[in-house]
């Protein structure tokens, strides 16, 4: 990344509350370096300068913090290149971070990421997330996603894997409120509540995002 590039994503993360150390800096530099060598031959993302990728992916996927201040186990629905997933396991090292998606060369692409940047506690598996009840019920405490689905299947996906007192959050655009609002009765039915709609701003560009946060009725 350029000294531009690096300073936007900084100073785009201290508006959001996070500290980058300059090894946490040096590792995204390193990641958007492989995502830029891996998009020439196999296709991951439509943002490919220096600049978009440090706001539109990095800056975008650390907004997720406003919610997941603490770490702890999170799993990433349909993580495509690593987003959010990589930039939470590289702000969190020491939580499990594991990532699914249903195209393989993504996750390939994403395990060489995990290997390089040192990310023990980062594993990314080829699958549909409809596939992991099996191995990972009830296992994690948070189940995120951005640009995956509407809000019902990500969360009809998520609720087996959620940990009993668990969080489910969608990475939303300006849409989320209204989405949140339309997918009431299906949540309903699923016996998931809304707990909050966070609404900001991202640094810089100022595209309105939201984040969804969700939980099981009987667990708050
Ligand atoms: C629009 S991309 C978003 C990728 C990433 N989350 C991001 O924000 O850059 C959606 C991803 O979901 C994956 N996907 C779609 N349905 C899936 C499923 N049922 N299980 C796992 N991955 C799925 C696709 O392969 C794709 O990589």
């Amino acid at each position: 990344m350029d000294q531009e590039a690096k300073d936007l994503l900084m100073r785009g993360a201290t508006q959001l509350g996070v500290e980058l150390t300059s090894a946490q800096l040096g590792k995204f530099a390193l990641f958007a370096a492989e995502l830029r060598k891996w998009n020439h031959k196999i296709n991951l993302t439509a943002i490919t300068t220096e600049r978009e990728i440090a706001l539109k992916h990095f800056v975008d996927s650390l907004s997720l913090c406003r919610a997941v201040g603490k770490g702890g186990r999170l799993l990433d629905l349909g993580s495509g290149g690593g987003f959010p997933v990589i930039p939470f396991a590289i702000l969190h090292p020491k939580s499990e971070a594991v990532s699914v998606d249903a195209v393989e060369k993504k996750i390939i692409f994403q395990r060489h990421v995990g290997r390089l940047l040192g990310l023990s506690y980062f594993q990314a598996i080829h699958a549909r997330g409809e596939e992991l009840a099996g191995r990972f019920a009830g296992h994690f405490d948070w189940v995120v996603s951005r640009a995956f689905s509407d809000i019902p299947t990500f969360v009809h996906m998520a609720l087996p894997l959620l940990a009993p007192s668990g969080t489910i959050i969608a990475m939303k655009g300006q849409a989320g409120r209204e989405e949140a609002e339309t997918s009431g009765p299906a949540l309903e039915i699923l016996g998931v509540e809304i707990r909050q709609v966070m609404e900001f701003p991202l640094p810089f560009s100022g595209d309105k995002r939201s984040l969804i946060v969700m939980g099981r009725k009987n667990a708050s």
